[in-house]
Formats: structure tokens, sequence, C-alpha cells
């Protein structure tokens, strides 16, 4: 489904150049769960911008369900962000001044194949907070409503950068729990960025990043359950 070839992206110019990816290959099947790993500073979060459109690639190719996501106009590219993708962020990006229905609701209207609302913040135990402001709620619901927000127009493809590095290690496998059962029932690629090791064990696909460069692909068959795993110590490792 995510095809990307020969990825490369530079910061900076002259002595100050930093190439932050180099030759980065890897293709994702549709419903893939996938965690990206690696040291601080080895390019996790540009790779995530990237396939998210939040970045552009100096050189390389991305394509997705065959279709080439870079170098299109920003008509074309509002049309692959509103059709295939979800972000949930660590820090959550709520809008301060909506509720958490409100700040859910914005992102239905921009979907016609959206999921029904208040079944999804049911799903996600936070109906019962719906008239609150993202300041009246904890960690954990607002990690929900992120989720809620970055679900409800039903992306194909979820792209999370350290999802859970905020959160307790209950909210942590609370919050697990509802990634998996998602990319379970609506078969959507899920791609996460973590420092979380124990991520990994739930994962059925692992790519380790070190210096830009992808130094491990490695798929995993018996990927475990995150309500089978202990979280405890996990807290605030993002
Ligand atoms: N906009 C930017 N301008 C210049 N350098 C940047 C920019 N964004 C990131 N970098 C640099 O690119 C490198 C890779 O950054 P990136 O955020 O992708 O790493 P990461 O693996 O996600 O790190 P972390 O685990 O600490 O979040 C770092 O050295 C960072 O300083």
């Amino acid at each position: 489904m995510i095809d990307v070839k020969n990825l490369n992206k530079t910061y900076g110019e002259k002595e100050a150049a930093a190439q932050v990816l180099k030759h980065v290959s890897f293709s994702l099947e549709k419903g893939c769960f996938c965690s990206i790993v690696g040291p601080s500073g080895s390019g996790k979060s540009t790779l995530l911008n990237i396939l998210g459109g939040l970045e552009t690639a100096d050189s390389g190719m991305i394509t997705v369900d065959g279709a080439p996501v870079c170098g299109l106009s920003s008509r074309q590219e509002l049309k692959y962000r509103r059709e295939y993708l979800g972000f949930i962020f660590q820090f959550y990006n709520l809008i301060p001044n909506l509720t958490a229905y409100e700040n859910i609701k914005v992102c239905e209207d921009l979907s016609s194949d959206s999921l029904d609302l208040e079944e999804l913040m049911k799903q996600l135990g936070i109906w019962e907070h719906r008239n609150k402001f993202p300041s009246q709620l904890s960690g954990g619901q607002q990690q929900r409503c992120a989720i809620a927000r970055a679900l409800v127009k039903n992306p194909k493809i979820l792209l999370c950068d350290e999802p859970t590095g905020a959160l307790d290690s209950t909210n942590t496998k609370d919050i697990m729990c509802i990634l998996k059962e998602i990319n379970e029932k609506y078969s959507t690629t899920i791609l996460i960025v973590t420092h979380n090791d124990l991520i990994c064990e739930t994962s059925d696909r692992i790519l380790r990043l070190v210096d830009g460069e992808i130094v491990q692909d490695q798929r995993n068959d018996h990927p475990k359950k995150p309500e089978d795993i202990d979280w405890t110590g996990s807290e605030g490792v993002r």
C-alpha cells in the first residue's frame, strides 16, 4: 500500500547541511501496524512528516495505493491528506477554545465518508466529556479526543508521533488497545514513531533508523496484544 523508494532529506546548506534521511526505502502492506524506532535525531519524525505531506523530501518517491504522493499540487495534496491521512501527536494539539465534541466535529465535516461521531466517542470512552474544553480533560482523555479527531474521517493511514509519550502506563495501555482495535476493525495502516520498546512488541513490522538510514526492517509474526503486556515502568517513555 505504501511504497517508499530512495528517500533523501537534507536540512541546512553548505557547511551547515545535515542529511537526516539517506536512501530510505521500504514497503508496507495495507493494515500493517508498524513501529518506527531509533535514537533521538535519527530522522523518525522527519520520515513521518514527509509521509504525511507536512514536509517535502529532496529526492525519492512515495506511492500510496500505486499513486505518487510527492510533488502534488496543493489541491491534490489536500485531497490526499483528507482522504488518506489521520495524525496523532504526543501533545494532542486540540483546539483550546472548542469543546471535545467540537474538536472532533470539525474533522468529521471534512469527510464525505466519516464514521459515526457519537459511536466513536462512546467507543473511546469520551462521550460523557463531550462538552468539556481540552483544559478540563486529563492527558489520557485529551489523547482519546485526538484519536477520535484523527479517526472520524475514516483515514486509510494513521500516522502517530510518540502517541503515548506524555501518558502514564495505564493510559498507554488503553491507547495501545484502542489503536490495535482500530487497526483490526478498519484495516487502518498504522505507523507509530516511538522510543517505547513495548510498542514494538505489539507491532507486526519494525523499522529501525540510525543516522537517517534504515538499519533494520523486521517482521514480527507474533505481535503481542497490548492488554497482555505489563506497561508498568514505561510511563513517559516516548
Ligand atoms: N526543520 C528543521 N530544520 C533543521 N533541522 C531539522 C529540522 N527538523 C529536524 N531537524 C534535524 O533533523 C534530525 C532528525 O530530526 P527528527 O525530529 O526527524 O529526529 P527523531 O528521530 O524524530 O528524534 P526524536 O526521537 O528526538 O524525536 C535532527 O538532527 C534534527 O535536529
